[in-house]
């Protein structure tokens, strides 16, 4: 399966939410990593077909999704940022409900239903009603009703967003085990949500694709960019106003910083290994754009 997105805009007056972006996508999960208001949403919406883009052409196996209209939807599972879910129906019932919206027959609506409520591992809530869920477990319905037409292309804006780190990892493992036979297109902000599954991720920034790669290929971008320096209160500002600083950790009475510079930030920084935290701020340090130093 090939997914082609062919020099895509979209414009909102003024405003290029996406700005002539091309890329070719086969089955496996697609981290798409951006700051705010970067149009991971908005090409989201169009490949889910619920929106049209100003300009560019989306191919699934070389034909024009355009021209093949339904026949591509009801290859798409589309779970957007904010879902309603009908809080008074039990989790069965909802993907019956749905189901039956979606066109499929009884018979194949009693097993699907059980299928994916096994697979999103809900099928001992499945007569709990879905109000009463936390927040995983409304993500996991959410999959599980995008996953009930056994979708080719799932595309999940922002999955994890409130979830707590538990509920983030299964919620993971499970968008990694669905995507053996399907392109699975993740948006986040959340890096670590995409360091471990993705098998690539694209940086959209301003609209723009600005890189496609594996994470270790990113990684590797960066290698000798990132260290760490032990500092004192008085000095954090210091080192603020000079480069782009990440994490900081109180250590006794010091504070040790971690930070991305191309040049050694003091002579006692150490270098360390990058993780997608570092990408980041790497890509997206908007405050600090002008900085000399880095
Ligand atoms: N319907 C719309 N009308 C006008 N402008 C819009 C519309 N939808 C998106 N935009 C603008 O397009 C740009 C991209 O928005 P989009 O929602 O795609 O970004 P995003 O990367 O998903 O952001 P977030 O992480 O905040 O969800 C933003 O500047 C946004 O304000």
């Amino acid at each position: 399966m090939n997914l082609t997105i062919d020099n895509l805009s979209k414009s909102f007056g003024q405003k290029k939410a996406l700005d002539e972006v091309t890329v070719e996508l086969t089955t496996g999960v697609y981290g798409i990593l951006g700051s705010n208001g970067s149009g991971k949403t908005t090409l989201m919406r169009i490949l889910a077909s619920v929106m049209k883009p100003s300009s560019g052409t989306i191919y699934l196996n070389g034909q024009d999704i355009n021209k093949m209209d339904h026949q591509y939807r009801e290859l798409i599972g589309y779970l957007p940022q904010q879902v309603g879910l009908y809080k008074n129906f039990t989790a069965e019932k909802l993907l019956k409900y749905i189901s039956a919206l979606k066109g499929l027959s009884k018979e194949e609506t009693d097993d699907k239903v059980k299928e994916v409520l096994e697979l999103v591992g809900l099928s001992n809530d499945r007569k709990g009603k879905v109000g009463k869920f936390s927040g995983g477990m409304k993500r996991r319905i959410g999959i599980a009703q995008a996953l009930l037409n056994d979708p080719k292309i799932l595309i999940v804006d922002e999955p994890t967003a409130g979830l707590d780190p538990k509920e983030r990892i299964r919620f993971r493992n499970l968008l990694s085990k669905i995507s053996k036979d399907r392109i699975v297109l993740l948006s986040t902000h959340i890096v670590s949500d995409i360091e471990f599954i993705a098998k690539e991720i694209l940086v959209l920034k301003d609209g723009k694709l600005i890189s496609q790669e594996t994470p270790q290929k990113l990684l590797k971008g960066i290698e000798d960019k990132v260290w760490s320096v032990l500092v004192t209160e008085e000095e954090i500002v210091h080192f603020q106003s000079n480069y782009k600083v990440g994490n900081i950790n109180r250590v006794q009475d010091k504070f040790q910083l971690r930070i991305l510079s191309n040049s050694i930030p003091h002579e006692s920084a150490k270098q360390e290994v990058p993780n997608l935290e570092d990408l980041y701020l790497h890509y997206f340090d908007e405050e600090n754009i002008n900085r000399a130093a880095t």
